[in-house]
């Protein structure tokens, strides 16, 4: 298990340029099973969850060979169908919580899927109810062999119908819509999820022939088709990396210019670092974020507490609000931050309390910040980062605090953030990987 030594107290300054964005990239891999024509992809980020969910497609029998620097081509002209059926690859699989998307385009091209208990962060329950419902109603089989503790899913063929999603899941959406492609006849699906994520598949999905409308709404309808064809595909920018570092400028209260985030596709996010306070600038399509003394928490237009809280898009994502927390505990003012979604990503605070933040946990779902309008500085401490999201919260923790910090189990960062301490450093951060 890999650590980082953090020394905290020094300001960044400069530019810095947002990866690839990990959870568009993940449906974006997975859909290159639906042809067996080459899909060539840009702007892949070096991440651990990326790159293992490439090994698995090597591993899988898809040709996959690396371009440039992050641009990979996909060929999956055919699929070792007795490797699905290997220890080996359930092994694989129930380590990344990605390969659960491997289902739809199995399903859908080859009639056959394989999957074990997917894994990804330890976050509380993550049930997987909306994908099987979903690729079932369009007409799959699932058996889930209880020694393995596998399921297995088969189809003939699969015919579209209409469905409303019991949640808004996100890889659910994805797994479904990648099912529907080839369905025969049309699919409704109602209350899908509508991230950017989702609206870069679907349109990569359209070039490669699918019919698919109403991208960007909660109303899908695909017209299914008889199989795809190649195409290229450019991954957008990780708003939440995006978000990471608004949050890391304003704790250090440096000056740096997040370069090429694609604006217009970080929805509310912007406008709820600025409830918090913190000044950004729109400047063609980077954001710039001034040196900043001292941010103010807004009150409601009632006058009452501020509340942030996720919802789904294009409400605020979950996966920013451990950033958001842990930057209100500089702030002046206080906010409740309600994790409504996850049940267990708020209870890595107790590490920021020991650090001398002010925050009152009330539950699993909701804490209370009482920022210290950068009167005391948060000290230094030993940590372990229980994921990926509170990784990277306590390492900005770490960058504003007094003194020398250790995060250990940073594989859990590495799941999502490529090279951070190498591109931090290169802004005035002092990080050491250990
Ligand atoms: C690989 C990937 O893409 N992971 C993301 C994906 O996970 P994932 O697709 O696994 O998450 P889901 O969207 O299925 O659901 C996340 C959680 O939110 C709950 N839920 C979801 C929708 C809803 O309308 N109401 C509700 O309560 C679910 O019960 C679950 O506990 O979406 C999550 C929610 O944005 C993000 O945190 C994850 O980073
Ligand atoms: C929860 C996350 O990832 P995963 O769904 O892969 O566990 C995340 O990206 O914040």
């Amino acid at each position: 298990m890999a650590s980082f030594v953090i020394e905290g107290g020094h300001k960044l300054c400069g530019e810095i340029h947002p990866q690839g964005a990990k959870n568009e990239v993940l449906q974006i891999i997975c859909a290159t099973l639906l042809t067996a024509e080459e899909v060539i992809v840009n702007n892949i980020p070096d991440i651990l969850d990326v790159n293992n969910l490439i090994q698995l497609m090597r591993d899988m029998g898809v040709t996959v060979a690396k371009q440039g620097v992050d641009t990979y081509s996909f060929k999956a002209e055919s699929v070792d169908l007795a490797y699905l059926e290997s220890d080996e690859f359930l092994k694989k699989c129930s380590s990344l919580r990605g390969s659960v998307m491997l289902i739809g385009p199995m399903v859908a091209r080859f009639g056959k899927a394989m999957i074990s208990k997917p894994g990804g962060d330890k976050i509380g329950r993550r049930r997987l109810d909306t994908h099987f419902i979903g690729i079932q109603s369009l007409g799959a089989d699932f058996r889930y062999n209880d020694e393995r503790g596998v399921y297995e899913i088969t189809a003939d063929k699969l015919h579209g119908t209409y469905m409303l999603l019991d949640e808004a899941s996100v890889t659910g959406t994805a797994n479904i819509v990648m099912a529907a492609v080839l369905a025969k006849g049309t699919t409704t699906i109602y209350n899908a999820a509508c991230e950017p994520y989702l609206q870069q598949l679907c349109k990569m999905l359209n070039r490669m022939g699918a019919k698919i409308s109403g991208i960007a709404s909660n109303l899908l309808t695909i017209e299914g088709v008889e199989e795809l064809h190649g195409t290229q595909h450019t991954v957008l920018p990780d708003m939440i990396e995006v978000g990471s570092f608004i949050g890391m400028a304003a704790m250090t209260k440096s000056e740096i210019t997040i370069k090429n985030v694609s604006y217009e596709n970080l929805g509310i996010i912007p406008e709820s670092f600025r409830r918090l306070g913190i000044k950004l600038e729109q400047r063609g399509d980077d954001i710039y974020v001034p040196a900043q003394e001292n941010f103010q928490i807004e009150s409601f237009i009632d006058g009452s507490i501020m509340t942030i809280a996720d919802a789904p898009w294009p409400g605020l994502t979950p996966d920013l609000l451990s950033v958001l927390l842990v930057v209100a505990t500089q702030a002046k003012g206080s906010v409740l931050i309600h994790q409504k979604m996850f049940e267990s990503r708020l209870f890595f605070v107790d590490k920021l309390i020991d650090m001398g933040a002010q925050i009152i946990l009330c539950d699993p779902h909701r804490a209370v910040v009482i920022g210290h309008n950068h009167g005391f500085k948060l000290r230094g401490g030993n940590m372990t980062s229980p994921d990926i999201r509170a990784g990277i919260a306590l390492l900005i923790a770490a960058m504003s605090a007094e003194g020398i910090s250790r995060i250990h189990n940073i594989e859990q960062i590495d799941r999502g953030y490529q090279n951070i301490e190498g591109r931090l450093n290169a802004i005035g951060a002092r990080i050491t990987r250990i």
